[in-house]
């Protein structure tokens, strides 16, 4: 065991562990996606790994010099780490936090001071621990909240790594605090060792959840953009309305659920009355405010149990849980409303309406057709009014507008 843990062979596995997953960190923000914060975090595995090979090289070093540049690598990694932290839950390009470096050149400077004194080495490694310790709670504090949805497990093992950090900082610091006077901080005992690889090892595990929370925020961008592409293919651009493709949607799911459960519901169609010579007296553009206006008026008309969509061109379609009856009712009153309503510049327009209730073991299809001929006979019958179609059968063909 002891000599699994020969000190010099121990600080080059660390080392070159290290600089693989430094190496590893640098190749991916190179060629990657990232997001604010890795860069950090590369920078911070690199400097550790710089610690790291200084306390390798500290006996052909000048030690002073060996000492302090290693300990304010050490204590740069962590600010780094924690920067990154920061930034990456923050979403900011912006340094985050001042106190770390701050509290890091304090203690650098403790560091110095501890250089003459003659129980130096164990102060030293007291004081980098509390710093080590007070980073990774700060970590652990700063990452806790972000644990929810699709970046909990990556953030929870990141908290579980920083209290590892912590743990094992708090842990040294006992032990040191309680061992006697040291000369050499490698040459001490086989569990002082071990503390150091479980670090490196700790360290690996950091790289490895950085690349992990990276990958889940882009999971999550893609998941967001392909709810919103999903969603905007289901709007209708001009009027913001939903779009005829998401109304047939919804309206199959309805129909199986009226089937099964034999609720009624209702299609209304319903067309604005010579909208051709809007376009042919005022334009094309004063036509799409036309439609724009009557989208509102319609959306702001019924309520908000029904699905009002554009249909198609100057038509919408209103899918409304109610019975033939009521679906009828409502149409008059929307009608209504419309005439009464000061369109800008046209002034006042008028619909015509189609409304047909889902008939037990119908298709879309044909439910459309029904609703649609009661929108043919509305407009055949002078306009400016509403038809029903009741599910009975008729004597005159089936007609279309
Ligand atoms: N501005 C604009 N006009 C549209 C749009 N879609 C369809 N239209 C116009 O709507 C008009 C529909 O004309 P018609 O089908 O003859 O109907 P109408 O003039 O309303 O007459 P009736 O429906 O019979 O009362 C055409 O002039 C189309 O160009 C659109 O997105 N924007």
């Amino acid at each position: 065991m002891l000599n699994l843990l020969h000190a010099p062979t121990l600080g080059l596995i660390v080392t070159m562990l290290l600089m693989t997953i430094a190496s590893l960190m640098v190749f991916v923000l190179k060629t990657r996606k990232t997001y604010p914060g890795f860069g950090l975090w590369a920078t911070g595995l690199v400097t550790l790994a710089g610690c790291f090979i200084l306390a390798i090289l500290r006996s052909t070093l000048p030690p002073v010099f060996a000492i302090l540049t290693g300990n304010a690598m050490a204590i740069a990694s962590l600010c780094l780490l924690y920067d990154g932290v920061a930034n990456f839950y923050r979403q900011s390009k912006i340094p985050a936090n001042r106190l770390n470096w701050a509290g890091g050149a304090v203690i650098l400077a403790v560091l110095a001071y501890c250089l003459f004194r003659a129980d130096g080495v164990n102060i030293r490694i007291m004081w980098a621990s509390a710093f080590q310790f007070f980073i990774a709670m700060r970590v652990f504090r700063l990452a806790l909240p972000h644990a929810r949805g699709r970046q909990k497990s990556a953030t929870l093992l990141l908290c579980a790594v920083f209290i590892g950090t912590g743990v094992i900082a708090s842990w040294r610091f006992v032990d040191v605090m309680l061992a006697p006077t040291m000369t050499d901080m490698l040459a001490q005992d086989v569990g002082f060792r071990l503390l150091i690889l479980v670090e490196a090892m700790l360290a690996i595990v950091v790289a490895f959840t950085f690349l992990l929370l990276t990958h889940t925020r882009i999971e999550e961008e893609l998941h967001e953009a392909r709810a919103r592409a999903e969603h905007s293919a289901r709007i209708d651009p001009l009027t913001g309305l939903w779009n005829r493709r998401h109304l047939e949607s919804e309206a199959k799911r309805e129909i199986q659920r009226a089937n099964r459960y034999v609720q009624p519901i209702s299609l209304v169609l319903l067309d604005i009355d010579h909208f051709k010579q809007v376009n042919d007296r005022l334009g094309h553009l004063v036509g799409d405010d036309v439609l724009r206006q009557m989208a509102g008026i319609v959306q702001a008309s019924v309520r908000t149990s029904d699905l009002v969509c554009r249909w198609g061109g100057e038509e919408f379609a209103i899918l409304m849980p109610v019975a033939l009856g009521e679906a009828v009712q409502a149409a008059e009153k929307l009608r209504h409303a419309i005439t009464q309503q000061e369109i800008e510049p046209v002034g006042r327009l008028s619909i015509s309406v189609g409304c047909a209730q889902l008939v037990l073991g119908e298709d879309l299809t044909s439910w459309c057709r029904r609703a649609d001929d009661a929108l043919y006979r509305a407009k055949e019958g002078g306009r400016n009014r509403v038809e029903k179609d009741d599910g009975a059968p008729r004597n005159e063909p089936a007609l279309t507008t």
